[in-house]
């Protein structure tokens, strides 16, 4: 059997790769083979998180998989059949002796767009870290990238159970997929009209109330400094560990945009909405539709369209690039990624109007 190599030291060479490469293989019946994975990290090899997202992927298609243990360099995926709908729990805490705060939303991005198109519906349940740093929060994923899904056609509802922080984890999010997709909708946001309206929640796990209400305070204020208008919400919730961050959705008239500013200790609760809220302010400034977190994760359900995808970007990053490079390497849909004005990029994504072929043994 032919293998579909994918070198996992390719651009920003981190977890993404194996998480779009298995979602595809997943999706189309593609037997792969991964090397030098996570290359460019500090630790590389299979951390807790990707080791649930390839059992959850090979769940999904009954994959024979070779090379899944913590810390393995090379990963062999063969599905086995077309995925299936059904009732999953996926703990990334059991990936690891002594648990892990692995992010929850990664290995929810690797499992949904295939659920999407599978027959009938599902329900996954995760456990984790769903507000943890370098990854998409609970916020994020819920305001931002599933509305943007929801869109291109994919009906999902996700809701947080418990939230899980930086270095326990031991959150947990439900999501309820309705499958049943051929394909996804095209999305269009060259052009992202007006700005409609900010809204946010500034989030504490047990930590005095006055943390999230001094966060959505300055917040407020630096926005109003700048014309904005926000509603922010401050909330404190029970966790099995201390935590705090603030969540931004930017509402324009053809996208939504999210950003994210966590807290740690020695860092106030000032400095954490200003930080949002300069990222906000910034991709605002920009002029583009999405901003630089939702372009690349939003680049493989595009590839699963039968017309073209096209939208502005605040800027390009390594994750964009590579991530359309891994598309491209399943010859499923061609990705294009050029600069446009002022350092912003603009990414078209020839949809394949032959739709996702499923070519199961
Ligand atoms: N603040 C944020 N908001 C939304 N998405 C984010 C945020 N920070 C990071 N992300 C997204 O998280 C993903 C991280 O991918 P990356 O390949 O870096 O993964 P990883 O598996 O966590 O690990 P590693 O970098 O350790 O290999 C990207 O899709 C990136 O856009």
């Amino acid at each position: 059997m032919t293998l579909l190599r994918i070198d996992g030291s390719y651009g920003e060479g981190g977890g993404q790769i194996i998480r779009t490469a298995l979602s595809l293989a997943a999706l189309t019946g593609t037997a792969v083979r991964l090397e030098n994975i996570r290359a460019r990290r500090r630790k590389p090899g299979l951390a807790a998180q990707h080791l649930t997202a390839v059992k959850a992927v090979a769940l999904l298609c009954d994959a024979r998989i070779g090379g899944a243990e913590l810390g393995s360099q090379t990963l062999e995926f063969i599905p086995g059949r077309p995925v299936r709908a059904g009732d999953y729990t996926l703990d990334v805490g059991e990936a690891r002796e002594g648990g892990s705060a692995g992010a929850v939303m990664l290995v929810l991005q690797t499992v949904l767009p295939p659920l999407a198109l599978a027959e009938g519906a599902s329900t996954v349940s995760l456990r984790g870290g769903t507000h943890v740093p370098m990854s998409p929060p609970f916020d994020y994923v819920r305001e931002v990238w599933l509305p943007t899904l929801a869109r291109m056609g994919v009906r999902a509802e996700l809701s947080l159970v418990r939230s899980g922080w930086y270095p326990v984890g031991k959150g947990e999010v439900r999501l309820v997929v309705a499958g049943g997709r051929r394909s996804l909708e095209a999305l269009k946001a060259r052009h992202r009209g007006t700005l409609q309206a900010v809204t946010g929640r500034a989030l504490a796990a047990n930590l005095p109330a006055h943390i999230p209400e001094r966060m959505a305070a300055r917040a407020r204020a630096v926005l109003a400094d700048a014309g904005i208008a926000a509603a922010i919400e401050p909330a404190v919730l029970q966790a099995a560990c201390a935590g705090a961050g603030l969540f931004l959705t930017a509402r324009y008239d053809h996208c939504l945009a999210g950003f994210t500013a966590l807290g740690r200790r020695g860092k106030s609760a000032e400095r954490v909405a200003e930080e949002a809220c300069g990222a906000l302010l910034a991709h605002h400034r920009s002029g583009a539709a999405l901003d630089q977190h939702l372009a690349d994760q939003i680049v493989l359900p595009a590839a699963l369209c039968r017309e073209e995808s096209l939208f502005s970007v605040e800027r390009i990053t390594p994750h964009l690039t590579t991530n359309a490079w891994v598309v491209d390497r399943f010859g499923l849909a061609r990705v294009d990624v050029r600069l446009a004005e002022c350092g912003t990029g603009l990414v078209r994504i020839h949809g394949n109007p032959a739709g996702v072929c499923h070519a199961h043994p």
